[in-house]
């Protein structure tokens, strides 16, 4: 039935593929969408087609409705652009959570929201026209494309290079305005559009990949490299491909079916890309307020539920395996006269200064919190008293040798720290209230001091420091 001369019409062609284009809206113009005798089918070609549905024996009834167990394109468009409208909504409004803003949401929002005008524009172009419908919504699509990368790099903490991200962008748009309004070449439009679609996507992929190396922003992460990627390749096949039809070559590809697969790409990917930065955006949210909950602003020690939390792990991981458990109970001396003298401001440097100097001195399998004012908490994970007794000192003995660097002077200050071993079984409670027990001999003995508390309550005051009093 199909010839040269009567060549097989498009929809029947996309329906092959399983993808249904309504006849009432044409294909962009210029865009080849037939193999054979028409190579570069127009709109109006397509509308002088368009009869041939009927004599296909396709009546045109059912030419203009979608079969059911196929794709229509423009309602996919169309129902991602609604979602892009919700997310840069959602974007919007989670950047007004504390400390959200500077994570790439505004970008994202902006981005879904150009997404969401593109398409809009996208489907109608064949009552808005060729300005309207594909000028305006390519433009859109790449500024969209642009805040979208600003987005991701914004949120992994790296340099944005707006100027440059938005300079490339203008070219791109400068390059579709031209091929659009002045020479009008669809092929070069593709070709622009697709390669500037690209390169934001191989970087988008760049970006995130590494992402997958953190548990927690694992699946996100893999989600939004793996969709980025395809993106990459598929829009990187249609510009090339375009750019070499474009310079006389024949298609390797079906255009046609290709523009509907990057289309339908585009729909998805929309929506792919903005729940997974939602994802990422969530799991940065999520770390952000566990951190709050489990360390201390100030010194970025383990607030006190932090610390009793990883107490109990460590108490568990002890009895299991048969280890030695010690407890040291740390008081800044007199902190109240170094308020006094150096101001609130200087009580808390040496606040930082201390939680600094201690967590330098001790590995990664110990806990170590301030459970509130200037008391601090050292929980020695499989380290028996002695040793614990010698790392006490020596932290007992740096601190007052060293004092805290102020702006043009030294706080000097000292601590006092009760130190207790866990027998076995002991509960964290009783070990917290003999190691305050041992504190307080350290106070009543002059401070600056070291005391070790023993299984039968009774204090050994081991060590008192040279300014003790
Ligand atoms: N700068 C600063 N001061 C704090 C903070 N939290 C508590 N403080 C102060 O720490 C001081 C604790 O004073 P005290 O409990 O009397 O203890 P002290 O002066 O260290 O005396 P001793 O413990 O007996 O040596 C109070 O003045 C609190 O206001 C903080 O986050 N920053």
């Amino acid at each position: 039935m199909y010839s040269d001369r009567n060549p097989v019409p498009t929809t029947l062609r996309s329906a092959e593929a399983g993808i249904w284009q309504p006849p009432n809206n044409p294909p962009e113009e210029g865009v080849p969408i037939m193999d054979g005798a028409v190579t570069n089918c127009t709109a109006s070609s397509y509308a002088r087609a368009r009869p041939r549905l009927c004599s296909a024996g396709l009546p045109l009834s059912a030419a203009s409705t979608p079969p059911p167990h196929m794709l229509h394109t423009d309602s996919m468009i169309l129902t991602s652009g609604m979602c892009a409208a919700l997310m840069a909504m959602v974007f919007f409004a989670m950047r007004r959570i504390p400390g959200m803003a500077p994570g790439g949401l505004y970008w994202w929002g902006l981005s879904n929201a150009q997404f969401a005008v593109a398409s809009a524009l996208l489907v109608s172009q064949g009552a808005l026209g060729l300005a309207l419908g594909i000028g305006l919504s390519s433009t859109l699509f790449i500024a969209g494309m642009a805040a979208l990368v600003i987005g991701c790099r914004e949120f992994f903490g790296l340099p944005r290079y707006t100027r440059l991200v938005g300079l490339t962008a203008l070219l791109a748009t400068l390059g579709l305005l031209y091929f659009t309004f002045v020479d009008n070449q669809s092929l070069m439009r593709i070709s622009l559009v697709g390669g500037f679609a690209t390169i934001v996507l191989l970087d988008v992929a760049r970006l995130c990949l590494p992402g997958a190396r953190e548990r927690i922003m694992r699946f996100p992460a893999l989600v939004l490299g793996a969709v980025a990627l395809a993106g990459a390749a598929l829009h990187a096949l249609r510009a090339t491909q375009a750019g070499w039809m474009f310079a006389g070559g024949a298609p390797v590809f079906d255009p046609a079916l290709l523009m509907h697969v990057v289309r339908l790409y585009n729909a998805f990917a929309m929506t792919a890309l903005a729940v997974g930065f939602l994802m990422l955006a969530h799991v940065r949210l999520r770390a952000s307020l566990e951190r709050q909950i489990t360390h201390d602003a100030l010194t970025g020690a383990l607030s006190r539920t932090g610390f009793m939390d990883a107490c109990d792990a460590i108490l568990k991981r002890a009895d299991r395996l048969g280890r030695p458990v010690c407890l040291a109970f740390i008081d800044l001396d007199h902190f109240k006269t170094i308020n006094d003298v150096y101001g609130h401001f200087g009580g808390d440097r040496v606040l930082e200064h201390f939680a600094a100097s201690t967590t330098r001195s001790i590995g990664n399998e110990h806990a170590f919190g301030r459970l509130g004012g200037e008391e601090f908490a050292l929980l020695y994970h499989n380290m028996a008293l002695e040793d614990a007794r010698l790392h006490s000192y020596r932290l007992r003995t740096d601190i007052e040798r060293h004092g805290c660097p102020s702006d043009d002077h030294w706080i000097m200050y000292t601590v006092s720290i009760g130190l207790v071993e866990r027998p076995p079984g002991e509960s964290l409670s009783a070990l917290l209230q003999r190691a305050d027990a041992a504190l307080y001999s350290a106070k009543a003995a002059g401070r600056n001091a070291v005391s070790v508390g023993r299984d039968n309550g009774a204090d050994a005051l081991v060590d008192l420091g040279a300014t003790a009093h």
